[in-house]
């Protein structure tokens, strides 16, 4: 092997040495074709929460990287909105639209099982409700089922809900008052989360420009909504507004929208919105607020933890209303240390980490 091949290989324990992981488990089954790969990232705050997700991936390391940058992301989302658990995540190899089967998804069930509740798991992209009632068979270390199997059901309202909280809390900070009545909100993406959001936009007063690659989910929102404006998609980046809400997809800043944006602040549902850290940097120059991703869309995490205590809707909007009060602490903590919020989010949540793991090998020796 010459020395650039030797560049390239990918070390599983540097890499779970650099970002803080404790375990990884490759489950194949034979019978079934299962490949899936389930990353528990820290358990510090309880046991692992975080969803699984099913994609054809291009190759088995794209896969592992997945899982270990997701199940990551889960243990800050789950720290910020106050759940005791930590991060964990599951990519299933395969098309979710060719390969998936009750047998499959038992089989990763009883993988799941073989953990004892060290990680729950349930929906993610590719990966929906029924799914988790076959691995239901196999364990009970599941959650996000449809409400009519005893589940919490659909998370997109709760999802909505936290992202108006978070957007409020946004308009504080950047315009001196959370009202967004009067305020221009440009909304990306129309779809489960970004329809319900617009709900509670329209009733606050807000004007809204919409967008979506959906001409159906367009027209679903302006005949409900006649007052609502809309652009073509590509456009969404460059119109006069006060707030960018997206909710459609991930990278969506980037080197080629930041100097497009007109807008004072960044709120919204889709998770890894900045394409690299360093764009939220840039962002931070530019004086555009942003509030980071996985604090105003914890709201589904809310959800599903609140199910695992039993589900109480009223409990849950409750914790979600909280993302108004997490936001505006971040925010300070980025003023006073005059960094940018998503460094101050990740502030946030080690220093939680910390003193929580403290508190507890003070009582228990661990
Ligand atoms: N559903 C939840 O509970 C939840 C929770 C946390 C985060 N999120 C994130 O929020 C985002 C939206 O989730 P969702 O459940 O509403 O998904 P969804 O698939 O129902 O909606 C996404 C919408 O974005 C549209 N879209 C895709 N590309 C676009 C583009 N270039 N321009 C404009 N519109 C585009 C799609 O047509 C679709 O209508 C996703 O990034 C998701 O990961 C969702």
């Amino acid at each position: 092997m010459s020395n650039t091949d030797k560049k390239d290989v990918f070390s599983i324990f540097a890499e779970m040495e650099k970002y803080g992981h404790e375990q990884i488990i490759f489950n194949y089954d034979k019978a079934t074709g299962l490949k899936s790969i389930i990353a528990i990232h820290d358990t510090t705050l309880g046991p692992a929460l975080g969803g699984c997700r099913m994609w054809n991936y291009e190759s088995e390391q794209d896969a592992l990287r997945d899982a270990l940058r997701l199940s990551r992301g889960m243990t800050y989302k789950c720290a910020v909105s106050n759940a005791m658990h930590g991060g964990g995540k599951t990519v299933i190899i395969g098309d979710p639209k060719k390969d998936k089967s009750d047998e499959l998804f038992q089989s990763l069930g009883s993988y799941i099982e073989t953990l004892k509740g060290r990680y729950y798991t349930g929906t993610d992209v590719g990966t929906v409700g029924m799914d988790f009632v076959s691995a239901k068979k196999q364990t009970n270390y599941v959650v996000g089922l449809p409400e009519e199997y005893g589940g919490s059901g659909n998370s997109a309202i709760i999802t909505a809900y936290g992202v108006w909280r978070g957007m409020k809390a946004t308009a504080k900070e950047a315009f001196g008052t959370d009202s967004l009545n009067g305020l221009t909100v440009a909304v990306q993406g129309l779809g489960k989360v970004g329809h319900n959001l617009v709900k509670y936009l329209i009733d606050e007063g807000a004007n809204l420009i919409v967008t979506d690659i959906s001409e159906e989910n367009v027209h679903r929102v302006k005949e409900e909504f006649r007052q609502v404006k809309t652009v073509k998609p590509e456009e969404i980046f460059s119109v006069e507004c006060d707030i960018f809400s997206p909710n459609a997809l991930g990278a969506v800043i980037n080197d080629q929208t930041i100097p497009q944006l007109k807008c004072k602040a960044i709120c919204g549902a889709a998770n890894n919105v900045l394409a690299e850290n360093r764009h939220g940097d840039l962002l931070h120059e530019k004086g555009i607020l942003y509030a980071p991703d996985y604090v105003a869309n914890a709201g589904g995490l809310i959800q599903v933890a609140d199910e695992l205590q039993g589900y109480n809707k009223d409990r849950a909007f409750k914790n979600a209303s909280l993302i108004y009060d997490i936001l505006g602490q971040i925010f300070e903590i980025s003023k006073k240390e005059n960094i940018p919020t998503y460094k101050a989010a990740d502030v946030l949540v080690e220093t939680k980490i910390e003193k929580i793991g403290r508190v507890q090998s003070k009582f228990t020796g661990r």
